[in-house]
């Protein structure tokens, strides 16, 4: 590689900054549990992308931090307006990463956490995105259908929605190629464990660029 062509791909690297990590897998499998822990231990490092959905807040989540809690119309409209890099409809609701969210982490030279389902995974890998995919998996249909129950966050019918979801992404999650990972979340510790294992180099290389 001639050094013209070496500085150009280093100035690229710094610019493009590090990379995004998409989690995914099915509701109730323990996505938000271990970006948590991550965006705890790891405060300056880590950043989350902020999604837009129109479903209700829970309790305990905020606006802005756990979700921008928006009207179907007002998300259509940006939406329409090319706001969007993915969007989806999941279980009722629609769900989707906007531009600026993504933007607003990575211009802190954070890595970027995008929470997004099986149709958020396929339609980023159509953009220039090039995260690391990481699928979390639950131990059984059973274990995970007691934790959406423990969880009480879900109607009847919105409960049933997401493991009729969840049965076909744990097919597709096996799909060669579609993740770099597939964490099974049996044992928190253990899972956590496998996930900053995973980044650890990204890990470094952000507090290495952070230090000088
Ligand atoms: N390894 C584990 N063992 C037991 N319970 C767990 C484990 N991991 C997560 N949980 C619990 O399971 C429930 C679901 O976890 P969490 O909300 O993180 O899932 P999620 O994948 O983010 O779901 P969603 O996609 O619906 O947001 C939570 O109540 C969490 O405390
Ligand atoms: N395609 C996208 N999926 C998203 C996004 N934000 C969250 N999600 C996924 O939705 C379900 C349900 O989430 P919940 O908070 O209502 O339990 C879950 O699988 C998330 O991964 C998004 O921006 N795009």
């Amino acid at each position: 590689m001639s050094w013209r062509r070496l500085l150009y791909s280093a100035v690229a690297a710094v610019m493009t900054g590090p990379r995004p990590v998409v989690l995914s897998g099915p509701s109730g499998a323990g996505k938000s549990t271990l970006l948590k822990k991550l965006l705890k231990e790891y405060e300056n490092v880590f950043g989350f992308s902020v999604s837009h959905t129109t479903r209700q807040p829970r309790p305990g989540e905020v606006n802005g931090k756990d979700y921008h809690f928006v009207t179907r119309e007002q998300m259509q409209k940006e939406i329409n307006a090319g706001e969007f890099i993915e969007h989806a409809e999941f279980s009722g609701n629609m769900y989707g990463t906007s531009k600026s969210a993504v933007q607003a982490v990575q211009g802190q030279n954070q890595i970027c956490i995008l929470d997004v389902d099986m149709q958020g995974v396929k339609n980023i890998k159509k953009t220039d995105l090039k995260p690391i995919y990481i699928s979390v998996q639950p131990p059984s249909m059973d274990i995970l259908e007691k934790r959406l129950r423990d969880r009480q966050t879900e109607t009847e019918e919105s409960l049933q929605k997401r493991l009729a979801a969840a049965h076909t992404d744990m097919e597709l999650s096996n799909e060669p190629g579609l993740f770099d990972l597939v964490i099974v979340n049996s044992d928190l510790e253990d899972a956590y464990s496998q996930l900053k294992e995973a980044l650890a180099e990204e890990i470094q290389k952000v507090k290495g660029s952070k230090k000088s």
